[in-house]
């Protein structure tokens, strides 16, 4: 189906959003009236800009408070849209949105509202304008969109229809199956927005949480496919007011929005793409450094041993069970600390996975490799992080490894510690780009995502949001900085999976790996909260272990010191405990700041 986007959606003036929505793709467009309002351009050359970049504008909007017990003002009301008809016929638009009035001096009689709205209809058609009429959820009499219908019935004018907005109808609680009734050619305009489910009032939530379908609650795909079956021929447009939208770059955005209407043309079954390969694992971690010695140190007391180095690139191979990682030091800034720059992914299909990347609008890394490379494709993830699809050790797919040559001198033996594999690995998001990587893991790469959780840090609240794939061995946690400015500040962690976590960090801490400190208070406060083991708790408490529990079973870690932006969990679970520690992020956060030396 076409894809339209409304100008509120993005930010900027309405030139860069124009341009913006061309680039991502879009067909049309709403023009949200006040980002005309505020425009340099004339409407004529809005009509030009807009035409050149091969779009069209599908709907003119908002129209407000048309309905009125006063005779007096609704002939202002027709006054009023007398000059927007004009306007309309400028910008070579002619769908013009209504929404149900707020003001108390709506009527009460819906035979009132059906006569103004065909009244207003009869204008609107003398200047080849339609008109869609849509439910406001806060509308003063009108604000369900079965309400809007029976309204506009009633009026029965060929140059009415509704508007259908996903938002107000499942804010309101409203059914979507009953669009079904409504006759597709009399559904004017599909506006499409979700939400995160929040207990708040509806027009707050409406005009600063809306996100753009996929990255909330709501069942917007079931809604499209109500409106399909009801014959609904029109464009799918997005209409998202949402606060940290219109403070994020616009050409982002707009892909993002593009990437979320593909996603939900899939799921509404109206669009096939290459299925995603979901990932089952981690192949490696690939983290870069100028200066590796202090990660080198870290590993080989984790029990690391390094046993290859890549055939062309200054990038050498550490391993310990199946934990990889990989420390390059090309590109790296001298300036910055060791960073997480890549993760390989295992998938059964890496073609496929690239193919699906490309279909949803997702970056694909240019390949940079010699002729001999074993072909690795990439895909940027939303804070930049490079995805690998890889394949490690099956016959039917070249082994990533194979690029990497056993070292000739050997480092010294390290005595492995008993790490088994990769758990989890944790990224810090971009705190405006939160909601764009849930859709991305989601619909990109086949994950699940857990609900987002707030988790107090000693200067501020950050959100977390886990990613996995059920039954695998492929998690991924999202934090989200406080401040803006506080991303460089945030350390990713890669976490290490043992069976048997007090012998790990023995074997560690012998080794002379620096672990976290974790406040004596804290083991006070875990021997209230569960009734432990004294000789366990003694042991935790010694090691420097943390402790959480669910119904499937418990999940012990700690942490080593942070290099640069980077530090290592050890993690041990035992049962099917499914989540992440999160009760004792705020300890850890607090922990790692006082490590820092900037909080006492
Ligand atoms: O918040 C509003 O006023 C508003 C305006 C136009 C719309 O289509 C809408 O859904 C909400
Ligand atoms: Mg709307």
């Amino acid at each position: 189906m076409r894809k339209s986007i409304a100008t509120v959606c993005l930010s900027g003036s309405l030139s860069e959003k124009i341009d913006a929505a061309a680039a991502a793709g879009f067909d049309g467009l709403e023009i949200f009236e006040p980002d005309l309002t505020g425009s340099p351009l004339s409407p004529e050359e809005i009509r030009d800009r807009v035409a050149e970049l091969g779009l069209t504008i599908d709907l003119f909007q908002p129209f407000r408070d048309v309905e009125t017990v006063s005779p007096r003002a609704f002939e202002d009301t027709l006054r009023r849209a007398e000059h927007k008809f004009a306007l309309m016929r400028r910008l070579g638009v002619d769908l013009m949105l209504v929404c149900s009035s707020v003001s108390p001096d709506a009527p009460e009689d819906d035979a009132v509202t059906a006569d103004q709205l065909r009244r207003l209809a009869e204008r609107a058609q003398d200047h080849g304008v339609r008109i869609a009429y849509e439910a406001l959820a806060w509308g003063r009499r009108v604000h369900t969109y079965d309400h809007a219908w029976r309204v506009v019935e009633r009026a029965d004018h060929p140059a009415l229809g509704t508007c259908l907005d996903s938002f107000h109808i499942f804010s309101r609680g409203s059914d979507p199956a009953g669009i079904e009734r409504i006759p597709g050619e009399k559904i004017f305009f599909l506006q499409l927005a979700d939400a995160p489910a929040l207990g708040m009032d509806v027009l707050q939530w409406s005009r600063h949480y809306r996100c753009f379908p996929g990255q909330g609650s709501f069942d917007v795909a079931a809604l499209v496919r109500h409106a399909v079956r009801a014959g609904y021929t029109g464009p799918l447009s997005l209409e998202v007011f949402n606060d940290v939208f219109r403070q994020a770059d616009a050409a982002r955005t707009a892909v993002d929005a593009m990437r979320s209407l593909i996603a939900l043309e899939e799921d509404a079954g109206l669009a096939v793409l290459p299925t995603p390969p979901a990932p089952t694992g981690f192949a490696f971690a690939e983290l870069s450094a100028h200066d590796t010695g202090p990660l080198r140190a870290l590993l080989g007391a984790l029990g690391f041993a390094r046993t290859g180095r890549h055939a062309h690139k200054p990038v050498e191979l550490w391993e310990q069970g199946d934990a990889r990682v990989l420390l390059n030091t090309s590109g790296a800034d001298r300036r910055e600390g060791p960073a997480l720059a890549a993760i390989g992914l295992e998938t059964p299909d890496p073609a496929a996975s690239v193919r699906r990347a490309e279909a949803l609008a997702s970056p694909v890394l240019p390949r940079r490799r010699a002729a001999d490379d074993v072909p690795l494709d990439a895909v940027a993830a939303p804070d930049g992080t490079a995805l690998f699809f890889c394949r490690t050790g099956h016959d039917d797919h070249p082994d990533w490894r194979t690029d990497f040559r056993p070292l000739t001198a050997p480092a010294p033996a390290a005595s492995p510690t008993g790490v088994t594999g990769i758990d989890h690995i944790a990224l810090t998001q971009p705190w405006h780009h939160f909601d764009e990587a849930s859709l991305f893991y989601r619909s990109v790469l086949g994950l699940e995502t857990d609900p987002s959780l707030d988790v107090p840090d000693p200067y501020g609240l950050f959100r977390s949001r886990a990613v996995h794939r059920p039954g695998s061995g492929l998690r991924l946690a999202l934090n989200v900085a406080p401040a803006p400015g506080d991303l460089e500040e945030r350390p990713q962690h890669i976490a290490l999976a043992t069976d048997d976590i007090v012998a790990t960090v023995r074997a560690a801490r012998n080794a002379g790996a620096a672990l976290l400190p974790i406040p004596a208070n804290y083991h006070d406060d875990l021997a209230s909260r569960h009734a432990l083991d004294p000789e366990l708790l003694a042991t935790l408490r010694e090691s420097g272990i943390l402790y959480d529990r669910d119904e499937a079973g418990e999940f012990f870690h700690c942490y080593t010191a942070t290099v640069g932006r980077v530090f290592f969990e050890i993690v041990q679970r035992t049962g099917g405990y499914g989540g992440y520690g999160a009760p004792n992020a705020p300890v850890r956060l607090a922990a790692q700041r006082t490590a820092s030396g900037l909080h006492p």
